[in-house]
Parts: C-alpha cells; sequence; structure tokens
C-alpha cells in the first residue's frame, strides 16, 4: 500500500489527510509538533498514524504534504533534505504564498525528492484539526506551481491524485504570478479587514457604542480577521514584494476617493462605488465553472446542533437524494446557510417544495449573492 505523510495536521493539513482517506487508497500518516493534535487526528480517523518524530513519519512515504504556517516550511523541508526519503517520493505543500518555498526547494541539493509548490484556494478564519473538513477543496481552484524543469511525470501523477482526492480544479501557474494574484485577492484583502478592525477597536476603548452597533456589513467584511496570526504573519513575511506594491496602490486609491470626499465632488464618489458595484457583480461563480453542479439551493437554517441531520432526514423520506451538502460560514452570529446539491432538476424542484412545505425559506444562487 502507498503511503502518504501530511506534515502539521491543522485545518488545511488534516482536511487534506480526510480528502486523502476518504478517496484514495493510500494509507495516510501525519506528522505535528502537537501531541495533542495528533491524538485528535488519529481518534477522529482524520489520520491512520500519527507522529512527532519527523524521521518515522515520512520513512517510506511515496508522497509528503506539507501544511504549516509558511515560515515553518522552510525550515521543514531543510530537515527532510537530511533524511533518507524514498526514491520518487513527490513532495508539495499547501502554503499560501508559492515564490519563497519554491526557491527554498530548489536551492536544496539533497532533497532526494521531487517537490511541487500546492496551494489550495479554499479555507476558513478558523484553524486546527477540530475544523478540518473532507469538502473543504470541492469545487475550489488548487494552484499547483512547478518549474519548468519539474518533470512532467510526477506534475501529472500529483495533480491526478489531488483531483480524485479532492474534488478541486486544477490550475498551474508561475511561483511569481501566484503570489501577485492571491496577494490581491488575499493577501491585501486581509491587511485591510484587519486595519479595520483594529481602527474601531481603539475608537471601541472610550465609546463601546461602536462595537455594539458593528452591524453586518462590518461583520460580513471584517470575518477574515479573526484568522491566526502566525499563518498570516508568515505570509505577509514571505511575499512582501507583491505585498509593498499592492500596498502602494491600495494608498493611491485610498487618496483618490478621499480626495473626492474632501472636493465634495459627488460624480467622482458614485462613479467610485459604480465601477466597484459592476466589478463585484462580474466576479466568476466558482460554482457555475466546470465542475459546476447545477442543481443546487440554499436553505436558512438555524444555528443548532443536528439541523443538518433533519434535512437530510427530511429529504430522505421524501426519497431525495443530497449529492453534497455544506454550510455557508459568512453570516456570523446569524442563522446559517446551508448548500444543497442534487443529481438532477427533478430532484432539486421536489426538494425545494418539500423543504418549504415544513416553513424553511429556501432560495438559489442569486438570491444568496443579494443577501
Ligand atoms: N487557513 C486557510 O484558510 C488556508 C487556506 C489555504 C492554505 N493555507 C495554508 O495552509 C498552511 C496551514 O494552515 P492551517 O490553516 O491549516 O493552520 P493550522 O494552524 O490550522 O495548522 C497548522 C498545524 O501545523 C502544526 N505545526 C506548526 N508548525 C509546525 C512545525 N514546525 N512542525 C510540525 N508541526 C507544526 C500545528 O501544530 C498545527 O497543527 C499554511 O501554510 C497556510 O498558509 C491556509
Ligand atoms: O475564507 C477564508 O476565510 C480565507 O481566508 C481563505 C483564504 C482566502 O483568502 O481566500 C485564505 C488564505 C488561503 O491561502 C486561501 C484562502
Amino acid at each position: 500500500m502507498k503511503k502518504a505523510t501530511v506534515l502539521g495536521i491543522g485545518l488545511i493539513g488534516g482536511s487534506l489527510a480526510l480528502c486523502l482517506k476518504k478517496r484514495t487508497d493510500l494509507c495516510v500518516e501525519g506528522f505535528d509538533a502537537s501531541e495533542t493534535t495528533l491524538g485528535l487526528a488519529e481518534s477522529a480517523g482524520v489520520i491512520d498514524r500519527g507522529y512527532t518524530d519527523l524521521a518515522q513519519a515520512v520513512e517510506g512515504a511515496d508522497y509528503l504534504f506539507l501544511a504549516v504556517p509558511v515560515g515553518a516550511a522552510t525550515d521543514l523541508l531543510d530537515r527532510l533534505a537530511e533524511l533518507p526519503l524514498k526514491e520518487g517520493c513527490i513532495i508539495s505543500d499547501v502554503g499560501s504564498t508559492k515564490g519563497q518555498v519554491v526557491e527554498h526547494a530548489a536551492g536544496l541539493r539533497n532533497l532526494g525528492a521531487i517537490f511541487i509548490g500546492g496551494h489550495p484556494m479554499a479555507g476558513s478564519h478558523q484553524s486546527g484539526v477540530q475544523a478540518a473538513h473532507p469538502l473543504l477543496f470541492e469545487n475550489a481552484y488548487y494552484v499547483l506551481t512547478p518549474l519548468p524543469e519539474t518533470p512532467l511525470a510526477e506534475v501529472q501523477c500529483l495533480s491526478r491524485l489531488l483531483t480524485e482526492a479532492t474534488g478541486a480544479q486544477l490550475v498551474i501557474m508561475a511561483p511569481d504570478h501566484h503570489d501577485r494574484v492571491v496577494g490581491a485577492i488575499s493577501h491585501l484583502p486581509h491587511i485591510v479587514a484587519s486595519g479595520l478592525v483594529n481602527q474601531v477597536s481603539r475608537y471601541n476603548k472610550s465609546n463601546e457604542w461602536f462595537h455594539r452597533l458593528a452591524a453586518g456589513g462590518f461583520r460580513d467584511l471584517t470575518r477574515v480577521a479573526a484568522a491566526h496570526p502566525v499563518m498570516w504573519r508568515d505570509i505577509l513575511l514571505s511575499n512582501r514584494g507583491a505585498i509593498l506594491e499592492l500596498m502602494d496602490d491600495w494608498i493611491r486609491e485610498m487618496e483618490e476617493i478621499k480626495g473626492a470626499v474632501a472636493e465634495a465632488q459627488p460624480e467622482e464618489i458614485e462613479s467610485f462605488f459604480a465601477s466597484a458595484k459592476r466589478s463585484r457583480e462580474q466576479l466568476p461563480d466558482r460554482k457555475r465553472g466546470v465542475l459546476a453542479p447545477h442543481f443546487e439551493c440554499y436553505v436558512d437554517v438555524p444555528d443548532h446542533p443536528g439541523v443538518i441531520a433533519t434535512v437530510a432526514k427530511l429529504l430522505g423520506n421524501n426519497e431525495i437524494n443530497i449529492k453534497n451538502i455544506g454550510v455557508m460560514e459568512n453570516r456570523e452570529d446569524r442563522e446559517g446557510i446551508l448548500r444543497l446539491v442534487f443529481r438532477s432538476e427533478e430532484e432539486l424542484v421536489r426538494a425545494r417544495s418539500c423543504l418549504r412545505r415544513e416553513g424553511y425559506r429556501v432560495f438559489d444562487l442569486e438570491e444568496k449573492q443579494q443577501k
């Protein structure tokens, strides 16, 4: 039996381990600095076996996946280069930045394995193995960043394994291209969200109404600011070049709108919002992509345990099979939204009317985006 070892069994490593365990016939082992994490992961069936000893964890492995904060990934690669890895072993990672780790791996003479950078474009503000989920990467993009000299056979082999295990859509990109694009759509927005939270929190120290009145808009806009500070520290430190350029552009963008407000220019202000509205509405809908499940609906549900089972049972009793079920997390402290996917339009139509009969509010994708 072939073996994959995931190094770092947190949100992403745990989710990947679950994917590999559920959808491939690999033996899936784990390495983590925390014994408690390994114990949790073993007892929840996330990994077959866990180790705090790196040499034991990677011995005989056909695949290694580094899923630690990006600052720790380069150290781990150095340690791996000192160990006898299995001939032909493929090493990948899941880090949010690619330039630094890919360059570091290429510079390691004795790595004794093929390194191919990777980054699943799905995640959450949560962390730790408790938040791991086998459907986390379903339909998401999953970027691989091989170098021109990386053997094609290994890229194809890794790509096939990840497609089968995660249900994600694999794409190939150059590391620096990845870092600029992801810098703009993930890293800069994270800085802006955290900056907003810090600014309001300073005001709140002398007047508690700032936090009390923080409603849907502020909460939706800043959800990601609750993420793990170490992970984000490492992301910023490993993508400094791209992030500094993006921050300059952001400051210019703010200066422009500040100027329009200062000069009381209604047309400029309106055009600032109008162009943002147009672009926001044109953002591609991932769920309508190549892997698109077309027969889906969304359901408002109260945020209490057992609600997924209740909905699944109701549909099951009416002989409607759910192909996929997921909880959307974008509305903190309010009722949740379940996303239900069916195999046919006929099942979708019957599910809608069955749920509505029971008093659930059911809506489609466009309505969900307006919420
Ligand atoms: N969270 C997201 O949304 C997201 C999405 C895509 C990619 N990523 C990337 O995935 C990686 C992991 O992020 P996460 O959210 O799963 O973090 P996490 O905090 O949930 O998990 C990290 C795990 O690594 C372990 N660990 C840390 N340093 C270690 C070391 N030196 N040796 C052994 N174990 C170590 C921790 O004990 C923990 O179990 C990061 O590189 C991050 O950039 C995160
Ligand atoms: O959804 C979130 O909470 C995330 O922060 C996920 C997110 C992102 O910014 O989109 C965060 C970092 C990863 O590298 C990839 C995905």
